[in-house]
């Protein structure tokens, strides 16, 4: 690395973990194996000063390593716009390998002007095994094509490099693996134990001399799973800074237990809200099925959490266009952004449903958008509900990835297979003790199911608390199922 670059290439690191292009969790690869890690570097188009950035790098390097080939190409497709940015900044004409050959006219590989002899510097975004480089080179070279060097934005440290070397190609990259690591937590983004899991698993998952996984021949382990994390470190992973909050305050205060204050009274709310308000970390309410709301109600549930330290979530289960949205969440009778710390949102109407709460902050009450956030539906607990696997993995991108997913404090959801980021908190309803079913559709599940076998993070108790003789004891009796349920679950092996 040139030593005037260090500091953008540090600045760079912690932009690519801003945008998530760079994310912890458990992550199914090309190859088949779970990873800690993954890269998206597909993500970088929508930022134009970090592509600037990353083919200044790539320029810089070239230049300072000699690296003159006659032409450039990048490994389809992430690599493409970065490789046609050095081909017009440092006019060297570029060559686009095809992925499937024309099934008509030419039927070339390679397109672009070439002769056989031709050098050429391959451009690729992250290496893992390196076998998409060498699926390049293979097509180049069966056109005469010279190929010696690449040059890639991250390599994975997991052989890659030996590899590609083995096919007499030398791999030369921007970052390591152990570079972004060690910057984010010199940064305090990431801590020592993510560092030491990830090293542990880039070890023991490396490429044998024909190229092939070791770790695909023997039973993998991720301790990187999010059920694996405790609270206290999954917050400083998270993008959102209310879900930052809720697992500080769920480490601290030792409860995942929401109550879901479902009553029709005003005073039944406050009741329940002061007698279970010790043992919860989140208080979520139906306001619309309150026969006498007033701003006096919601002054007096702000100061219960106040009083006990827990956050309030309105349960609105937004579902229209951004603009309507942004109005049932600041205006109407219950101008919802001025109280509730969090909300719920389907995702039916895509990505808009964020921005189009977002934007129900930018009124004129002083509630930043920091102070806020949303669980995003991607499964509900309703029998014969219609969400299906497509629904399911589309809502979590939408979670997951984009500029809005600072506002995305979890998902609610009942499998821990929604969703891998540790970042996001798995808000799990459909909990009873003693009942699977109701007579309207609703499903339960044990505490102890939920939490062990199923990823909740926080599990949603309604009527098992609020249909108790004694509000006080019921929530103790779940607060202290949920709890030991969380804590075996970190004990356990698997
Ligand atoms: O899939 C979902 C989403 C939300 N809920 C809400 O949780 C509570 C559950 O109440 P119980 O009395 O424990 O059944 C309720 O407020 C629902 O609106 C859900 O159940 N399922």
């Amino acid at each position: 690395m040139l030593a005037k670059n260090a500091e953008t290439m540090k600045a760079l690191a912690l932009k690519l973990f801003e945008i998530n292009a760079f994310k912890f969790g458990d992550f199914k690869m090309k190859v088949g194996i779970n990873s800690p890690v993954y890269f998206d570097l597909r993500v970088i188009v929508s930022y134009p000063e970090v592509m600037q950035t990353v083919s200044n790098l790539i320029q810089d390097y070239i230049k300072e390593h000699n690296l003159n080939a006659k032409h450039v190409c990048g490994v389809p497709y992430t690599a493409l716009p970065l490789a046609s940015i050095v081909s017009v900044q440092q006019n060297i004409p570029m060559l686009v390998r095809r992925k499937e050959a024309k099934a008509y006219g030419t039927k070339k590989l390679i397109e672009g002007i070439y002769s056989a002899g031709d050098t050429c510097l391959i451009v690729e975004d992250v290496v893992t095994s390196g076998s998409s480089i060498l699926d390049t080179v293979k097509d180049l070279q069966s056109e005469g094509i010279v190929v010696t060097d690449a040059v890639v934005v991250v390599d994975r440290e997991q052989g890659g490099a030996a590899n590609i070397a083995n096919h007499s190609v030398r791999m030369h990259s921007l970052f390591t693996l152990s570079f972004l690591l060690n910057t984010l937590l010199e940064a305090g983004k990431i801590q020592r134990e993510t560092v030491e899991s990830v090293a542990k698993y880039i070890a023991a998952v490396q490429i044998d001399s024909d190229g092939n996984f070791l770790g695909s021949k023997k039973e993998v382990v991720n301790d990187f799973v999010r059920s694996k994390i405790p609270f206290e470190n999954r917050a400083n992973l998270a993008k959102c800074e209310l879900a930052k909050t809720l697992f500080n305050l769920m480490a601290s205060k030792k409860t995942n237990l929401c109550l879901a204050a479902d009553a029709t009274k005003c005073s039944e709310v406050l009741e329940a809200a002061d007698k279970c308000g010790p043992y919860i970390c989140l208080l979520k309410t139906h306001v619309d099925i309150l026969e006498d709301f007033s701003e006096q109600f919601v002054q007096d549930l702000l100061a219960l959490a106040k009083r006990h330290n827990f956050l309030l979530m309105e349960d609105r289960k937004f579902a229209d266009i951004g603009n309507t949205v942004s109005l049932q969440y600041a205006k109407g009778l219950y101008k919802i952004s001025s109280w509730a710390d969090l909300v719920t949102a389907h995702t039916l109407p895509g990505r808009s449903i964020i921005s189009g709460l977002k934007a129900g902050l930018n009124g004129d009450d002083g509630v930043v958008a920091k102070s806020r956030g949303v669980f995003l539906l991607g499964e509900m607990s309703a029998s014969g509900n219609l969400i299906d696997d497509k629904y399911k993995e589309a809502s979590a991108k939408i979670a997951t990835e984009g500029a809005d997913v600072d506002f995305v404090a979890g998902m609610v959801c009942q499998s821990s297979e929604c969703f891998a980021f540790p970042g996001l908190i798995q808000l799990t309803p459909g909990v009873k003790i003693d009942e699977a079913s109701d007579s309207l559709g609703q499903q339960y599940n044990t505490p102890e199911y939920v939490v062990k076998e199923k990823g909740a993070d926080i599990a949603v108790v309604g009527r098992g608390i609020m249909s108790a003789k004694s509000l006080e004891k019921a929530a103790v009796l779940y607060r202290d199922r949920l709890w030991a349920a969380y804590t075996d679950r970190l004990a356990s092996k698997q």
